[in-house]
């Protein structure tokens, strides 16, 4: 049996991906896509979980309908978000959106009950103001404390498949209460929490079988006889996972889609008071490896000034516009807490701009075209840091993700840098899922192994760094702006 499914489901989109191994070569063949996003109900963000499940269910049918009557599959989703089950396993409440401002000013409050240095020191975990742990806190007590089971997004939907509750690893430590030394849960951070450690499920390897999805299921839709394999379920995870071997050179990746992830993989945590006081977080990987990493605000920005601008032009389009406005005219401090979930993102940039006496970018390529300077100005400073940390010095950056087609950002990217930037695979994300089951399935040795197919498999583009006209003075305004600037720890 030669079918895998990868189901990645991102914060602005979702899609199921089938991967077959053809003479040593990769295939991927995308079966179903769709959109996702979170929607505002009397003053709160929920995610629409039943929606994400019946495309999953849709996508299969999909599969089946094709001529796929037997395969593995895997779910991975975004971060850090909870669903509630009672004791007879049925959802509780709406899901909670990360973007929901509930948490605001909870990060401060849970810092004046608990040390932030002991936190990190146990977890590890970058202080954002939407972990799980604040979250948790800003949960109602009642509620949370009758929950028979907390389960993150993915492993709930695996749930709904399958009827096995896991927290895997990779999403579990976004919750910023898993323990770097036990490799489980904190006790001292659960109680204060006043939840119970039977409240979560055990925790859970990326490569476990987690058996056949129901039978039920298979009839009630006519899906394919589908095994399922627990993939990195935190779709960063997945994402660092796909990124193609590089040969003799160190390296950093971006996983870019609505988050920018910077960082390295390492097979040790960083939970020091310098990492600490940069901000950078000890996500776990898969195969016992940290992924030592920073959020970055990402295309969120220019997501939502598509969406305020009606959708008019495509992504591509956008980037090719911002090609053709003046570059670095306008900069903002891509991580400042306002741009977290604004009411309006193109006022807010607007207004930022005006705030910092500089042009206000008028037409979308001018937005656009700020956001994408602003971007590739961030990954530079907090490339910098990345290697004072680690003591490593990265010669080339890997950007993996949707923003690897945006071709004015990779090239703007090795510019600022000054050095090369490898651009692909797009769906890195599903590529590192897949690479789970291949594995778990004995189609590929280890991840090493999937990594060389994978780096051979798909085209990746070079962008290698051009002169920047006045370069010095450019940084002299970014850097006084960026550290002027409050960033999203501090939200
Ligand atoms: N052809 C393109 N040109 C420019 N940007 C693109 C293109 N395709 C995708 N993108 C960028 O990729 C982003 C989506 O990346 P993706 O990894 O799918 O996000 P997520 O997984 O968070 O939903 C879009 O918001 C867009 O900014
Ligand atoms: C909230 C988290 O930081 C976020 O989920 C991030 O970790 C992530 O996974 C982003 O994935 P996208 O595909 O939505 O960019
Ligand atoms: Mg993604």
């Amino acid at each position: 049996m030669n079918n895998h499914i990868a189901v990645d489901i991102g914060a602005s989109s979702g899609r199921l991906v089938l991967g077959t191994l053809v003479d040593g070569s990769l295939k991927l063949e995308e079966l179903h896509r769709f959109s996702n996003g979170f929607t505002e109900q009397e003053g709160s963000c929920f995610w629409d979980i039943d929606y994400l499940f019946n495309e999953i269910i849709s996508g299969l049918h999909q599969a089946k309908t094709a001529g796929i009557t037997e395969c593995t599959i895997g779910i991975d989703t975004w971060a850090v978000d909870y669903v509630l089950l009672d004791a007879e396993g049925k959802r509780i409440r709406e899901v909670y959106a990360y973007r929901d401002r509930r948490t605001d000013g909870v990060m401060e409050e849970v810092g004046r009950l608990l040390s932030p240095e002991k936190v990190y020191a146990k977890t590890g975990i970058q202080q954002l103001s939407f972990n799980t742990l604040y979250q948790l806190y800003a949960h109602d007590r009642e509620e949370l404390e009758a929950a028979d089971q907390i389960l993150m997004v993915p492993d709930y939907l695996s749930y709904r498949l399958s009827g096995r509750k896991i927290n895997e690893v990779t999403n579990a430590s976004t919750m910023q209460l898993l323990n770097l030394a036990t490799r489980d849960f904190d006790p001292e951070l659960l109680s204060f929490l006043h939840l119970r450690r039977e409240q979560f499920a055990p925790l859970t390897e990326p490569g476990e079988d987690l058996g056949f999805i129901t039978a039920e299921l298979v009839q009630q839709y006519d899906l394919p006889q589908c095994r399922l394999i627990c993939a990195a379920t935190h779709d960063t995870a997945s994402a660092v996972l796909g990124v193609p071997a590089q040969q003799g050179r160190s390296s950093a990746y971006i996983s870019s889609g609505t988050w920018s992830l910077l960082g390295v993989e390492l097979d040790h945590p960083i939970n020091d008071s310098r990492a600490m006081a940069a901000n950078y977080t000890n996500e776990w990987g898969a195969y016992g490896t940290y992924r030592f990493l920073k959020n970055i605000m990402g295309l969120w920005l220019i997501q939502e000034v598509r969406r305020l601008d009606g959708g008019r032009y495509s992504f591509a389009e956008l980037a090719s516009m911002a090609a053709g406005s003046e570059g670095f005219r306008s900069l903002i401090p891509c991580n400042h807490p306002r741009f977290l979930n604004p009411d309006h993102m193109i006022e807010e940039i607007r207004q930022a701009c005006a705030e910092s006496g500089q042009p206000v970018p008028e037409t979308p390529g001018e937005l656009a075209r700020c956001i994408f300077d602003s971007l590739a100005l961030s990954y530079r400073s907090y490339l910098a840091e990345l290697e004072g940390l680690t003591g490593q010095g990265i010669e080339v950056l890997q950007i993996v993700g949707g923003g690897a087609n945006n071709e004015l950002l990779c090239q703007l990217t090795a510019d600022i840098i000054g050095r090369e930037v490898l651009a692909g695979p797009t769906e890195s994300t599903a590529l590192g899922n897949l690479a789970v089951q291949m594995i778990q399935s004995g189609r590929m040795a280890d991840i090493h192994e999937a990594r060389d197919v994978i780096g051979t498999s798909f085209a990746i583009k070079s962008y290698l760094p051009r002169p920047v006209p006045q370069l010095d003075q450019l940084l002299a305004r970014w850097d006084e702006l960026h550290s002027a600037a409050s960033t999203i720890e501090n939200i």
